[in-house]
């Protein structure tokens, strides 16, 4: 999967990925949730090197999370369910404050996590949007509403600076390269209660951990 982050992105297989992530019993597979962020990435990455910042951010995180699968303690981590009973297990999550797991997965997977909510309220906009509506303020709104709760106020102002530079709905579209905006319509419509759904897991598995702040 090594550069997939520069191929032409496909909304339909960001949806895939998505639909892989849950098990018959509701645990999120994390390469299927690193495949969505990948997709994402690709996306992300033909908007443009102001989004370049972002784009990198979410690249590390996922390489984090990529290494510890590849690790010998792999299988481990074939779950977000195992993941953090394994973490917790062995005292490998900073629950405080940074110490000498200043990068493990229940805390890097929460950074992507907390994005995930941006992103499933910046789809729902997107879905129920006008032609003339503007992805800037969608995305503004959302970040708002999600992610801006948990960066400084730098990172609030950078992001804020790049959403001026989003393209329009017409060129928002095309890019997800998925037929004419109808159809990319119906894909949200499966997208947003799918994320959402992973979203939801995942957010009750890290309240029950209390693992919501982790530094
Ligand atoms: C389906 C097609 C349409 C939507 C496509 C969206 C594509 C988005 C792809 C990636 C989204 C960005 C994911 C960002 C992860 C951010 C994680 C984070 O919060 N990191 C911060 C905290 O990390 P630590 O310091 O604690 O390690 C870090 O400080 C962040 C730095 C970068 C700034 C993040 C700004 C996020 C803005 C999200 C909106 C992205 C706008 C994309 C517009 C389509």
């Amino acid at each position: 999967m090594a550069g997939s982050e520069n191929q032409k992105f496909c909304l339909q297989e960001v949806l895939d990925s998505f639909q892989l992530c849950l098990s018959p019993n509701k645990e999120v597979y994390l390469e299927h949730y690193i495949a969505g962020w990948r997709g994402l990435v690709k996306f992300l990455n033909s908007l443009g090197s102001v989004f370049g910042f972002i784009s990198k951010d979410a690249v590390s995180k996922i390489q984090i999370l990529v290494n510890f699968l590849n690790s010998e303690n792999g299988s481990q981590y074939a779950t977000v369910q195992s993941m953090v009973k394994f973490e917790l297990d062995n005292k490998l999550v900073d629950v405080d404050k940074k110490g000498i797991c200043p990068e493990s997965g229940c805390r890097t997977l929460l950074r992507l996590h907390r994005a995930l909510r941006w992103l499933e309220l910046f789809l729902e906009r997107l879905r129920t949007s006008k032609e003339d509506d503007k992805t800037s303020v969608m995305c503004r709104e959302a970040y708002n509403e999600s992610l801006a709760q948990h960066h400084p106020w730098v990172v609030r102002k950078a992001a804020g600076m790049a959403f001026f530079a989003l393209p329009g709905r017409p060129t928002f579209f095309e890019v997800m390269n998925v037929g004419p905006p109808e159809q990319v319509v119906a894909i949200l419509g499966k997208a947003v209660p799918l994320i959402s759904e992973v979203y939801l897991i995942t957010e009750e598995l890290y309240l029950k951990h209390n693992l919501l702040d982790l530094p």
